[in-house]
């Protein structure tokens, strides 16, 4: 076995969707007249999420996607915020509702999901697409898993029968990456806080997903020689820099294959709610 892991690129293969989603867009510009249509909501001031957002705003619009994003003040009503929805979930040129997270605190973050209309939540959050993908029937499915099995397909020629372990049950990341795992044929673990024995447990794991929010939380003694490693983790550390949950220095002296942050999910997210974005727009618009 080679003494260092391959690094999975996910700016370069983010960069390879994007460009693969432009030639669609283009054709469907060129064919139809039509341009499918992303709006991002941000409610609120918080510095991380507006330059998330303006990331996602700048992405769409150089795929050619008709890219808006509508931003609120924080004292933005739950009320007010539902009829922005609704007047987004009316237009017939708007494809794709992503309602950027987290919400201020007046505002209940299940209450705003409900009310997108499923077959535009880009996002694969409502209760229907998280439904139809625990049915194994997928309808819109989130952006980071999405990222997640993309990246997970570079490393690994087949998924079938391996085991995974998956750190964290979160709605965003845990759960929904956990049943598309499934849907690999994959034999899934859901870890979490409560898990005796964490370190056992990831041992036993070939392929390794770590949405867990704590810098470094994985060690390189826990990962199996040879396993490949997603690193879902965007933690910020006192000094500026971004790290994962995972830690990649020690780890990549076990892992097959590991994602790196920056560089790993993060570009694949963006890339796949773009995707997910060409998938809504095909789905109602033909
Ligand atoms: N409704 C909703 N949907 C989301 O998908 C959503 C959200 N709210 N709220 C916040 C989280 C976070 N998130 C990221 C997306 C891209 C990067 C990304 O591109 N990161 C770069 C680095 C960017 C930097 O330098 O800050 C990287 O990992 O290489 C990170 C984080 C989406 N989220």
């Amino acid at each position: 076995m080679p003494d260092q892991a391959r690094i999975i690129d996910g700016k370069a293969a983010a960069a390879a969707l994007r460009a693969e989603i432009g030639r669609e867009v283009a054709a469907i510009k060129a064919e139809r007249g039509l341009v499918p249509g992303l709006h991002v909501v941000l409610v609120g001031e918080d510095p991380a999420s507006r330059v998330y957002v303006a990331s996602k705003e700048k992405l769409a619009a150089e795929i050619g996607m008709n890219s808006v994003a509508h931003r609120l003040p924080a004292e933005t009503s739950e009320a007010e915020l539902l009829a922005k929805i609704a007047s987004l979930n009316a237009d017939d040129t708007v494809d794709g509702i992503l309602v950027q997270l987290p919400l201020p605190r007046h505002i209940d973050t299940g209450t705003i999901i409900d009310a997108i209309d499923p077959a535009k939540d880009v996002d694969g959050l409502h209760p229907i697409n998280a439904g139809k993908l625990a049915g194994g029937k997928n309808g819109l499915v989130p952006c980071t898993p999405l990222g997640c099995m993309l990246l997970l397909r570079q490393a690994l020629p087949a998924l079938s029968g391996l085991e995974a372990v998956v750190i964290g049950r979160s709605e965003l990341v845990g759960r929904p990456v956990a049943q598309l795992l499934l849907q690999a044929d994959c034999t899934v673990t859901i870890a979490h806080s409560r898990t005796r024995d964490l370190a056992a447990v990831v041992r036993r794991a070939d392929i390794v997903v770590a949405a867990v929010g704590r810098p470094h939380f994985v060690r390189g003694d826990w990962i199996k020689p040879g396993a490949a490693v997603i690193d879902v983790g965007i933690n910020r550390t006192p000094d500026g820099k971004l790290v994962g949950d995972v830690d990649f220095a020690e780890a990549i002296h076990v892992a097959g294959a590991i994602t790196p942050v920056p560089g790993g999910v993060g570009p694949m997210t963006i890339a796949c709610l773009l995707r997910n974005t060409l998938t809504a727009f095909r789905a109602r618009r033909g």
